[in-house]
């Protein structure tokens, strides 16, 4: 069997002066899965990035990555934030091209790799624009490009689409899917909306009670490739009754 792309074995973590966040937490996510973490606000998603990423630390157990325990973190995961976080002043392709650049490539070389990927990203016609031409879901393209480009197997999405209306959000959850499809890459995606959480994923983990000791686990009863019209099956609305009450449980 192979290695869990990311794993959490008996880990716990709590801020400096504060009860644990998380205590003995067992999780596990295999390679190629879409898992979408879903919780009240202070519930600790970010967190859990931090501790991916290696911002922060476990204070009791560990945290693996294809089955080790990986001192530079932050160099295996990709991390596509809430905002684009784009340098204005840097065109679409220079904005692509700057993970590579990080890593050493030659600004030339970077843009041989990158212009064919524009087109298969939907990015075609935009490599001379600069960020502020381009609209917020095709930003967010850019941005997830950006994030593949890190040459991670394993990404960690940040609500990418919250800021989003809700019909260029639809089509960038379609967008997403086929090009998680294309790359077969692993991704942890938060979110607060219940509906993306289970239109994208295999697993939606929630966060519930603190100090979390386990994720409560729900899988997603749709088949691949996802239709927007699964999202009113009768399976999949019973899911999602359950996962609101859950949630709502949690508002204190
Ligand atoms: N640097 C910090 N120092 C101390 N406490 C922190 C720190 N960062 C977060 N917390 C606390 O840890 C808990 C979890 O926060 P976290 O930001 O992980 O939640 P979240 O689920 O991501 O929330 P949101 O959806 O609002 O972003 C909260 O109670 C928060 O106040």
């Amino acid at each position: 069997m192979s290695n869990s792309a990311l794993e959490f074995k008996d880990m716990s973590f709590g801020y400096p002066y504060e009860n644990d966040l998380f205590m003995e937490l067992n999780v596990a996510v295999q390679p190629g899965e879409f898992v979408s973490i879903i919780g009240a606000s202070g519930s600790g998603k970010s967190t859990l990035f931090k501790l991916t990423v290696g911002l922060e630390e476990p204070t009791r157990g560990s945290i693996r990555l294809d089955g080790e325990k990986k001192a530079n973190r932050l160099g295996h995961v990709g991390y596509m934030p809430q905002q684009d976080l784009l340098l204005p002043w840097r065109s679409i392709l220079d904005n692509a091209a700057l993970p590579l650049e990080i890593k050493g490539v030659s600004k030339k070389e970077a843009h041989k790799r990158i212009i064919p990927l524009l087109d298969e990203f939907g990015l075609n016609g935009t490599r001379d624009k600069f960020p502020s031409e381009l609209s917020g879901g095709m930003r967010q393209r850019v941005s997830f490009l950006r994030t593949v480009l890190s040459g991670s197997p394993i990404l960690l999405l940040d609500e990418p689409f919250s800021a989003l209306d809700a019909i260029t959000k639809v089509s960038m959850q379609e967008w997403l899917l086929q090009q998680w499809e294309k790359q077969g890459s692993t991704i942890i995606f938060i979110t607060h909306d219940v509906d993306e959480a289970l239109f994208l994923a295999d697993r939606v983990f929630v966060l519930t009670e603190t100090p979390i000791k386990e994720l409560k686990e729900v899988t997603v009863p749709l088949n691949r490739p996802r239709r927007l019209e699964d999202l009113y099956s009768a399976d999949l609305l019973e899911v999602k009754k359950d996962l609101m009450f859950e949630l709502r449980s949690t508002i204190t």
